[in-house]
């Protein structure tokens, strides 16, 4: 399972939670990484673990002031991307520039969706994975994997059935090694999660948590 962990823009320390990434994936056959703000990206790809930007912009070297360039991204050391988180959402047209920009700077996509048929609309565009992510449960603690069994099963069909080899994971609520199991039996191949790392008190603790079952 790929547990990528979004720290968003939660006041905690990104070099400390990537050092207990990093050394808490030592120890697991998980995959774990961590996505940090993107002015934070090359202190947390110094510690070595994996790590991610939030976002990319549909641009490529020029005129863009403010915008966040994927080049730029790869160079600060990020190995992929999330796209079109439900709290950075794109037009369809912007979603498929993101993923052409990531991947020309060999970045690794994820591109977020709020349900089963905006998966299938993001799979279409060949990202390497997609995320379900129900916003109504985002930051509630209530895993999606438990409140909407359902919105995970028909995700992971929705991307089948559009590109077979697009991997499909989940987020909302996920806090526990229960979560995770619970949503691999639905199928998906990873989770998203943010609150249930940056907002403890023991980061390390809680990663050892989400991959105690593995
Ligand atoms: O938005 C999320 C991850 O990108 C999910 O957030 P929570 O894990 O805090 O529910």
């Amino acid at each position: 399972m790929f547990v990528l962990v979004n720290l968003k823009t939660y006041p905690c320390d990104p070099v400390a939670v990537a050092e207990a990434v990093r050394d808490v994936n030592e120890n697991t056959d998980a995959r774990l990484a961590v996505a940090p703000q993107a002015a934070h990206l090359e202190r947390v790809a110094e510690t070595g673990a994996e790590t991610w930007a939030q976002h990319v912009d549909p641009i490529e070297h020029g005129s863009n002031t403010g915008h966040t360039l994927a080049e730029s991204v790869a160079d600060a050391g990020a190995a992929g991307t999330l796209i079109n988180h439900s709290e950075q959402r794109l037009k369809l047209a912007d979603i498929d520039g993101s993923v052409q920009a990531a991947e020309r700077a060999g970045l690794e996509t994820v591109v977020c969706a709020n349900n089963p048929a905006q998966i299938g609309a993001v799979a279409a565009l060949g990202p390497d994975a997609v995320a379900v992510e129900p916003p109504e449960l985002i930051g509630t603690g209530t895993p999606v994997s438990q409140a909407d069994p359902d919105v995970v099963e028909d995700a992971v069909d929705a991307a089948e059935s559009v590109d077979d080899s697009v991997s499909v994971l989940c987020g909302a609520g996920i806090s526990t090694g229960d979560d995770v199991v619970a949503a691999g039996d639905l199928g998906s191949e990873g989770v998203l999660l943010a609150s249930g790392v940056a907002k403890a008190d023991d980061p390390t603790a809680a990663l050892e948590d989400l991959v105690d079952p593995l």
